[in-house]
């Protein structure tokens, strides 16, 4: 497998899991994404990582939800959204690096997916990266 594009919805940190409430869906996502990284097998296997569901979290800090209330680890950061979406951006990049089993470059991109023009600029642009890395496997680039 050449890539795996994982999409982790971030505007699910105020939110519980359907099938066990007991599971925040961020802390959830949090674990299949170290999961994913961890495995010997995908070592090799650039992964990109969708941050989605941007535009549901900027709504939900508009209307006031406090991300320290559900992840304490936030701490007393500023609630507002480009502080969050780093903040979120540096744990999914901390997990990645403690637990691939070799170095990994770590590509993030900060998606909507319903803007379907951006989406399609950024698909383009992953598309791109994942041929370029193939050709310089190939001793191409
Ligand atoms: N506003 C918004 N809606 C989205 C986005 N991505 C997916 N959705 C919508 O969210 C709903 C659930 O889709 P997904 O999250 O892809 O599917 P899922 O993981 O099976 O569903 P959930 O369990 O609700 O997360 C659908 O109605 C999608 O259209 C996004 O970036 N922004």
């Amino acid at each position: 497998m050449d890539a795996i594009i994982f999409l982790a919805p971030i505007s699910s940190f105020d939110e519980r899991l359907r099938e066990d409430r007991r599971v925040n869906r961020l802390e959830d996502t949090y674990m299949l994404w170290q999961t994913l990284c961890s495995l010997q097998m995908l070592a090799k296997t650039q992964i990109v990582l969708f941050l989605n569901k941007c535009d549901l979290l900027e709504q939900k800090l508009r209307a006031g939800v406090k991300v320290r209330t559900h992840v304490p680890s936030f701490g007393d950061r500023s609630n507002d959204i480009d502080t969050v979406k780093k903040y979120f951006q540096s744990h999914f990049k901390e997990i990645a690096k403690q637990h691939s089993p070799e170095q990994r470059r770590y590509y993030v991109h900060l998606t909507s997916v319903v803007d379907t023009h951006s989406t399609a600029v950024t698909l383009r642009t992953v598309e791109d990266g994942i041929l370029r890395a193939s050709l310089r496997r190939a001793d191409l680039l």
